[in-house]
């Protein structure tokens, strides 16, 4: 049971931190998302990562898009794809495909997101890596995210040991945070539900975590 506190102080942080990054101006939002571009490309879990699950910006989040466009033109063997709301299993959300020809529609909270397709679904079990939007972090990995739990509902499965060895499956998708410098706070409430990441990576730090 999660205490009635830490949910207090989850809701209070979370408006804290989205107020925070819509206050960053356009010239500092150019130079965040400059930097997570950097930083991603010299992150070598991504090296060999075929299939990458970004996001479209919102709500003042890090913008992937110079990261992203970047790789449609460097890389063209690597494919991206984008979270849908899933229109069955509420709260879950689904990977669609996207490329610079994706045809998008708003979602219920105005994010832009591929048109639903079957063929163009990526299963969740085969990204390589996801890019996962963060409200705030901590130093040791932990997350807050916007508050609906999609992330944590889709990706709970990673969190199952297949192994006798009290391994995580290798083949998890790797789990990457992406936030501006000034969501870091000192110390996140930790819910039972959350899953751990692999990395944190801001316009100027990235943090490896050791969570096999
Ligand atoms: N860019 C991006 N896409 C994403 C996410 C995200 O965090 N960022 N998501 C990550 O989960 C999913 C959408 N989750 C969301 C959860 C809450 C709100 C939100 O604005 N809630 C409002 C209340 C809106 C309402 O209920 O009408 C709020 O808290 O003020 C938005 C998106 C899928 N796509
Ligand atoms: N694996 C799960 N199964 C069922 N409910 C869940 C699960 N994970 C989270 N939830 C529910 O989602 C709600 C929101 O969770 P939380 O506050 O951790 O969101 P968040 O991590 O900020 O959001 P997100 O995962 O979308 O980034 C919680 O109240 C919780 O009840």
């Amino acid at each position: 049971m999660v205490s009635e506190q830490i949910l207090k102080s989850r809701t209070a942080l979370r408006k804290e931190l989205r107020e925070a990054r819509r206050a960053l101006s356009a010239v500092q939002q150019e130079e965040a998302a400059c930097g997570i571009a950097e930083q991603l490309h010299q992150l070598p879990l991504l090296n060999h990562a075929r299939n990458i699950a970004g996001y479209l910006v919102n709500d003042g989040e890090v913008d992937l898009g110079p990261y992203i466009a970047s790789q449609w033109q460097s890389t063209p063997s690597k494919q991206f794809a984008l979270p849908v709301l899933h229109p069955v299993c509420k709260g879950h959300l689904l990977f669609l495909f996207y490329s610079s020809h994706t045809a998008l529609v708003k979602n219920k909270y105005k994010i832009n997101e591929p048109a639903l397709s079957c063929q163009n679904v990526l299963p969740t079990s085969q990204c390589d890596v996801i890019l996962m939007p963060l409200v705030g972090f901590d130093i040791k990995g932990n997350r807050l995210g916007m508050g609906g739990g999609y992330y944590d509902r889709t990706l709970a499965f990673t969190r199952t040991k297949r192994h006798s060895h009290d391994q995580l499956s290798p083949n998890n998708p790797k789990l990457v945070g992406i936030a501006h410098d000034i969501q870091e706070v000192k110390s996140l409430p930790i819910a039972p539900w959350d899953v751990p990441l692999d990395a944190i990576v801001t316009p100027t730090r990235t943090l490896i975590f050791n969570n096999t």
